[in-house]
This record gives structure tokens, sequence and C-alpha cells, in this order.
């Protein structure tokens, strides 16, 4: 299927101006789009009988009485409650939810893994989920986890919802769709795209076999960092955020809804396709964003910020400043600080660091951390850049470097975060990651003096 061709019998809304081929910008903008023309009330929420015989349903995403409310309303051709009641529970053994304490598996360390092979299973969005860590409690809607997808096959009517948390989903290799109630988002590397809770949705392959990484947000949602003194302008930008225009299936067929529920998998059964919302308004959707449009901020004279700085997304916790979690973007960028060590520095941190490799070299790593690789420096665990990258950086010409083709990110939680046992035993680590640091040489000898 190419980007442009609709999932079968899907109808979107037209494109108006203001955007761009099916997705409109703007980051937690009160939208309103429809697939049929005139789909959508004016002037109120719930007219007595709504045109083309739709119903109407709102999706809440926060509290009715949160500040500002999250909700959306939908005008759909059957209400969701007919098409999930029923419930049974299935086993989905691989997506694990916090918490999930392996007693035997130390998650107290440093830890690096090579990229996890593709699979020549059938591995759909929801089986081709590996959870690699969890952090806090589902049940009380703090922490996170980070899963790897290895998709291999199309969910053919087939649906998914996680009432447990939004998702933050990092394309490494090849290209998804994400036929949701509301819309269409086709999503590639480079590219994130944030699906709410309770949103149902189908993800389909549009090439080869699909590996990235998937921030599991038990927590607040996911806004735009303050920028404090940086402004109004640069890091992401608001209208680089899109979300879909509405589209819509009217397929009377069998279909399997999945719902995550309390970190418990269930099924239930319906006779159409949920897909059915012919338009929408609100301010509670799913989007995309390019990280290509990151305008990074750094040091324009000298020092190593903290990676704060490169803060895409935050999810709030109850404790301001202290990120549920925080996405960190390391892309391409300009190094011109004068005198100054410039990869990371050592460091110890309170909060837990999760890091995946897109394509590139990061500048702390230059060798072992490969694309499609995952580390760890968990709670309060000392790290920093290898021996090599140590050695240059203490060397390099203080002349402005361009680092090219890179592209790291970061899912840091103020909790600890928990090995899953596939993690720890299936995934390939690399045992020997910890010795990157040993041959860091003495340099001291007691003589001031540079060394
Ligand atoms: O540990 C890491 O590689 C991530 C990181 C990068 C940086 O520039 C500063 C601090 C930090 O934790
Ligand atoms: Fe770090």
């Amino acid at each position: 299927m190419t980007t442009h061709e609709m999932p079968r019998g899907m109808v979107r809304a037209a494109t108006t101006q203001g955007t761009t081929e099916g997705y409109m910008p703007g980051f937690g903008n009160d939208f309103e789009t429809e697939a049929l023309p005139g789909a959508l009330p004016q002037g109120q929420n719930s007219p007595q009988r709504i045109n083309y015989g739709l119903y109407a349903e709102q999706l809440s995403g926060t509290a009715f009485t949160a500040n500002p409310p999250e909700r959306t309303w939908c005008y759909r051709i059957r209400p969701s409650v007919k098409h999930a009641g029923r419930f049974a529970k299935i086993d989905v053994p691989h997506w694990k939810s916090a918490p999930n304490i392996v007693p035997d598996v130390i998650s107290l360390g440093q830890y690096r893994w090579d990229p996890v092979p593709h699979s020549d299973q059938p591995l759909t969005w929801i089986t081709g989920m590996r959870t690699v860590t969890t952090a806090g409690d589902v049940h009380t809607q703090v922490g996170m986890a980070s899963h790897i997808y290895l998709v291999t096959r199309s969910m053919e009517d087939e649906y998914f919802f996680s009432a447990d948390s939004e998702l933050l989903v990092v394309p490494q290799e090849g290209r998804l769709r994400f036929a949701t109630e509301l819309g269409i988002i086709d999503l590639a590397p480079q590219e994130i795209a944030i699906l709410p809770r309770g949103l149902v949705y189908r993800v389909e392959l549009l090439d080869g076999p699909a590996r990235g990484f998937v921030c599991e947000n038990y927590g607040e949602k996911f806004k735009m960092p303050g920028r404090g003194p940086i402004g109004a302008n640069c890091l992401a930008n608001p209208r680089d955020f899109k979300c879909p225009v509405a589209a819509f299936e009217d397929r009377e067929v069998r279909s399997r809804i999945v719902i995550k529920w309390c970190g418990e998998f269930h099924e239930t059964f319906t006779e159409q396709s949920p897909l059915d919302v012919v338009a929408w308004h609100g301010n509670y959707c799913p989007y995309k964003y390019d990280l290509r449009t990151y305008s990074p901020v750094g040091a324009i004279l000298f020092d190593h910020p903290d990676p704060s700085i490169f803060t895409v997304l935050t999810a709030p916790s109850a404790h301001e400043g202290t990120a549920n979690i925080d996405f960190v973007l390391f892309r391409d960028r300009w190094m011109v600080a004068e005198n100054t060590f410039r990869p990371p520095w050592y460091h110890k941190n309170v909060m837990s660091e999760l890091m995946g490799n897109i394509h590139g070299v990061y500048d702390a790593k230059p060798q072992g951390f490969v694309p499609g690789g995952v580390s760890l420096h968990n709670m309060m665990l000392p790290h920093g850049p290898d021996r090599n990258a140590f050695e240059h950086g203490s060397t390099e010409p203080m002349v402005p470097v361009r680092q090219t083709e890179t592209m790291q990110f970061m899912f840091e939680t103020r909790f600890p975060q928990q090995l899953t046992e596939w993690a720890a035993r299936e995934m390939p680590i690399q045992d020997d990651y910890v010795d990157c640091w040993q041959s860091l040489e003495k340099k001291f000898d007691g003589t001031p003096g540079e060394k």
C-alpha cells in the first residue's frame, strides 16, 4: 500500500486550507473535521437528531473538571458501547506492565543491547510488542513502560486500545499506518506518534518488517515543555504537530477489539469496524511529529548543558519540574563550545535514562550503541563517555564541528526502571558493556598542569 492509498473502504475528510495532506497543524488545538459534508453539528454538541443518523459520543481524556479539560466529541455510525461488551481475558505474554519485578533479575546496572533481530513469525502490533522496562504502577496511573515492537503483519479486522496509557511511538525501521477512530496517521522513522488513552486503532505495515520503540505513559499526558527564558520559539514548535482529519469505515464484518486494562489484556467482538467516526471536534486526539523539525538550542560559548535542553515532550508528575517521563532528542547539530569537553559529562542521575538509537553515531559512545540498539542507565548509576569518546573529547580541536546523520532519543523517568525477564534473558544484551569504561586511564600523577 502506498502512503496515499486508503485502507479498504475508509472515507477521509477532504483536506482544506491550513491542512497538510490529511493532517491539521497545532499542538493541543481544538480541532474540527468531517469526512462527509454537514456531519458535524454546529453550535452545539448534542442536537436531538444528528445529520446522516449519526450518534454523538464524548471521549474524555482528562477528568471532566481538569484544567484544561481534554475531550473530543465523536459523531459515529454506532456508539462504541455497541462495539465493546462481554470481555474475555487473553494472554499477551511479552507486553508487561508495572509493577513487574522479576525476583532473580538485577535491574541495578548500566545495560546495553544490540538491535533485536526482525522476526519471521507473524507478529502484529499486539503480539509483536516486547517490554524492556517498567516503572511505577499502572494501577495508580504513575510511571511508564518501554517496549520494542517487531511488526511483520498488519492487523486485519482487529483493533486495539489501551485504557492504561498513552503510547509514544518511535519507529526505527519500516513505515506503519495507524488507522484510528479519529483518522489516519502514516509514520516513518524520524517521526513520532502519540496515541491517546482509550483511542481505538488498527496498525498496518506500509513496507517491510517494522521495528521501533514505544514509551507507554501511565501518567498525565505528554505536553510541550515550558520553555522558560528560551521564549516562544525553537525546540519543538506547536505547528509541527499534526493531527489527522476525520476518516471512517462503514464495514460490516466480524471484528476483534483487544483492550489493555490495568495491565491485563481482554478481547471482545463486534460485527462492524469500530472505525466509524464520520466527524469529530475537540482537543483530545492522536498526533504525529517530524523529529527533523526540532530546533535544538545549546551551548554557543562554553560548557555542556543538561539534556533537558533537548526535551521534545514532557509528561508531568505531581512534583513540579520532575517529569513522569521526558522524551529527549539528540539530533544532528553544531558543536561550537570553546575550551569545553563537548561530549556528555560523567554523571549520576536520580532519574533513570533509557536511550534508543534511531540512526547514526552517539557522541558519548562512538562504538557499540548501534541503530536499533538500546541502553539503560538506571537510577543513580554512574555513566558517561567511553574511553574513545573521552580521549577524542579531551583532545579534539576547538573548531565548530557538525554532528551529522545522527538521531538518538531518551525516555527519562523519575522512577527506577525494572528489567523484564525478556530484556534480561532474550534481548541481545551486551555482557561486556560496563567494560567500556574500564580502560579509562589514570591521568593524575600529583603534578599540576593539564594532562
Ligand atoms: O547519559 C547520556 O548519554 C544522556 C545524557 C546526555 C547529555 O548530553 C547529558 C546528560 C545525559 O544524561
Ligand atoms: Fe545520562
